[in-house]
C-alpha cells in the first residue's frame, strides 16, 4: 500500500486523514505512529500557509521523503477572525479544546445569531525535499452555536454548524464531516498530486 507521512501530532486530525486518505488506496501515516521522536515544530508564522509549511518541510528535511502538514484554525467574524492561526492554544499553553470553546462562547455571548458567521480554513502543503512545497486552501462554512453539542471530532466541532445544517459538527460525526469538511476541501484539490503518488 502506498503511504504518505503527515506531519501532525493532533490526534483528531491524524484520524481524518487516514479516512480521507483510505478511499485513494493510501494509508496516512501520522508522528504519532512513528517510533523516531521527531521534534514538535514551533509554528512561529503569521499566517496558516506559513505555519503549514513549517511543518511539511520541517519535517520531510529530517525524513528525507516527501511530507504533507495541515495548518488549521476557526475564523470567526464577529472577533475579527480570532482565534485563525491561534486557535489550538487560544486559551493558553498547554492546548486545551474545552477550554478554547469556553473562551469562544464567552466572548459571543453578547453576539445574536446573524451575527454568528465563522469558517473552518485548513492549509495543506506538501513538501518534497528538492522541490517548491505547494500548498491547498479549503473552507467550511458555518455559524457558531450558543452552547457545546455531540461527542464527535475534536477542536471546536461541538460548538460549530456548518451551514445547511441544524447540528453541530461534533453531533454530525464523521461520515458528514468528511464529505463536507474544510480539511477535506483542500484535499480534493490535490487529487492529481494524491493519483500520482507513489
Ligand atoms: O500542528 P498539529 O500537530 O497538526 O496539531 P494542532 O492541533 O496544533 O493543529 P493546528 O496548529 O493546525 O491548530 C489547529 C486548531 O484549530 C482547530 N481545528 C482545526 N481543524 C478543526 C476541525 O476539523 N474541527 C474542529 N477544530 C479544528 C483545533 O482547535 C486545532 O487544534
Ligand atoms: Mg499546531
Amino acid at each position: 500500500m502506498k503511504e504518505i507521512i503527515i506531519a501532525t501530532k493532533n490526534e483528531g486530525k491524524a484520524k481524518e486523514f487516514k479516512v480521507l486518505f483510505e478511499r485513494y488506496g493510501i494509508k496516512a501515516t501520522s508522528l504519532l505512529d512513528l517510533e523516531q521522536e521527531l521534534p514538535d515544530i514551533e509554528e512561529t508564522g503569521s499566517t496558516f500557509e506559513e505555519n503549514s509549511a513549517l511543518k511539511s518541510e520541517g519535517i520531510a528535511n529530517i525524513l528525507q521523503i516527501p511530507v504533507m502538514a495541515d495548518d488549521s484554525g476557526l475564523v470567526i467574524d464577529a472577533l475579527d477572525g480570532e482565534p485563525g492561526i491561534f486557535s489550538a492554544r487560544y486559551a493558553g499553553e498547554p492546548k486545551d479544546d474545552k477550554k478554547n470553546i469556553v473562551k469562544v462562547l464567552e466572548n459571543l455571548k453578547d453576539v445574536p445569531t446573524e451575527e454568528r458567521t465563522a469558517r473552518f480554513v485548513c492549509v495543506l502543503s506538501v513538501s518534497i525535499p528538492g522541490e517548491t512545497t505547494i500548498f491547498k486552501k479549503g473552507y467550511c462554512e458555518g455559524t457558531i452555536a450558543f452552547e457545546e453539542k455531540g461527542s464527535h471530532g475534536f477542536g471546536y466541532d461541538p460548538i460549530f454548524i456548518p451551514d445547511g445544517y441544524n447540528q453541530t459538527m461534533a453531533e454530525l460525526g464523521p461520515g458528514e464531516k468528511n464529505k463536507i469538511s474544510h480539511r477535506r476541501n483542500a484535499m480534493v484539490q490535490l487529487e492529481d498530486w494524491i493519483q500520482n503518488l507513489r
